[in-house]
């Protein structure tokens, strides 16, 4: 029987590197069907679970005949895994999807990226001899969240809004800080963690959000790109471009500010959320820093959770129920990690079936 043949592209980054150790561990274990090849960072072949990588995959980005010179058999299940943040990754997808590569990704720049381009990747995976693509790290890392709105849709539910805390980072951020100590202080901390982008600019100033909101958004049946989210963004215009290290020396010149914004909140007797809407109905998508009642579920959350509260035919007044809410950890590497893991099962058990 054919192997799931995996290559990691990042497998030297902090969720590359989880994801690694996760496969290592189950392939010397329980999880039968799915074979280590070669991870690829920018620069080398890090190891190696099951032998057999042959070739040394650098450069930026793994090229294809390096993966064929590392498959078992020309009949392999290819799965290349995008642990990177990187376009030069997300721009090989259509290539690989068209010729019957499966991609598993956690990297959110293909699917909230160039409607035409995202497009001819969908296409790809619809052709007679396409690979599959697999995102559900996507969004809220390890959470079920594409999986649930796929299943929603496919079970003909029709899904009004989704509202939520998308943004691990952002919500750690608003969870931790007491509107008193330094804002800039726990940004650093979110870094430190390993929940912000490789830029925390990224988680800043909404695009982070606002790719997930796209990504929600297009699930949900809308074409709609980036620059049609209305997009709050915390960065200051002073400190849009400079290098990611002065920014991160420099943000705390905003602090003053935040601390106005988070007293202005307590005086109403609110809380200050970071928060990304699609409402589906309407064709609208937003981002935003908006204050919510202390009672709100919004503003009971621990450390870097999501939660999405989705309303739809069945979930929500409309439904007479109350709407369908995930709620978990929704950044660091272990969880998004096994959210990709999790698709590279779900590839096996697929093709293997
Ligand atoms: N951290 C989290 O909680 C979550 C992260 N994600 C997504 O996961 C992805 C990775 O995040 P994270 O692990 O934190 O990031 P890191 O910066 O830690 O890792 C990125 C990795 O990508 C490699 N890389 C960069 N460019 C290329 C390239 N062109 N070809 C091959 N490898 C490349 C880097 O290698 P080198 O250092 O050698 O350049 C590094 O190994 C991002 O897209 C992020 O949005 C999604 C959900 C949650
Ligand atoms: N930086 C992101 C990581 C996951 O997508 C976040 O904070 O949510």
């Amino acid at each position: 029987m054919a192997n799931v043949e995996v290559f990691v592209c990042g497998g030297t980054g902090l969720v590359g590197s989880a994801l690694v150790r996760q496969l290592k561990r189950a392939s010397e274990s329980t999880e039968e069907g799915v074979a280590l090849r070669g991870f690829c960072s920018s620069k080398e072949i890090v190891s190696c679970a099951k032998g057999n990588a042959r070739a040394s995959i650098g450069g930026d980005a793994i090229s294809d005949e390096e993966i064929i010179l590392c498959c078992s058999s020309p009949d392999a299940i290819v799965c290349v895994v995008d642990c990177t943040s990187s376009e030069t990754v997300t721009a090989r997808y259509a290539d690989w999807l068209e010729r019957g590569w499966n991609v598993v990704t956690c990297n959110k720049k293909a699917n909230s990226g160039d409607y035409e381009y995202y497009a001819r990747c969908v296409a790809a995976t619809k052709m007679t001899g396409g690979g599959k693509w697999f995102v559900e790290a996507t969004i809220g890392a390890g959470l079920p969240t594409v999986s649930t709105l796929r299943t929603l849709i496919a079970t003909g539910d029709c899904v009004e809004s989704v509202q939520g805390i998308f943004s691990g980072t952002m919500s750690f951020l608003f969870n931790t800080w007491d509107g008193v100590s330094p804002f800039s202080d726990i940004v650093a901390q979110a870094k430190a963690a390993g929940y912000t982008e490789p830029d925390p600019r990224e988680d800043l100033n909404g695009l982070d959000v606002a790719r997930k909101v796209v990504i929600a958004a297009r699930e949900c049946g809308l074409q709609i790109s980036l620059s049609d989210v209305e997009v709050e963004s915390m960065v200051p215009s002073h400190l849009e471009t400079c290098s990611s290290d002065d920014f991160m020396k420099r943000f705390s010149e905003n602090d003053e500010l935040m601390a106005t914004r988070a007293k202005e909140a307590e005086s109403e007797g609110c809380v200050l959320r970071f928060v990304g809407k699609v409402d589906v109905t309407d064709a609208k998508a937003s981002v935003s820093l908006a204050k919510f009642s202390k009672s709100h579920p919004f503003a009971s959350l621990s450390g870097a959770d999501n939660i999405f509260e989705i309303k739809t035919a069945r979930y929500g007044p409309t439904g007479m129920s109350t709407p369908l809410i995930i709620r978990g950890p929704g950044a660091g590497a272990e969880v998004t990690a096994a959210g990709v893991f999790g698709d590279i099962v779900a590839l096996k058990n697929s093709s293997l079936a």
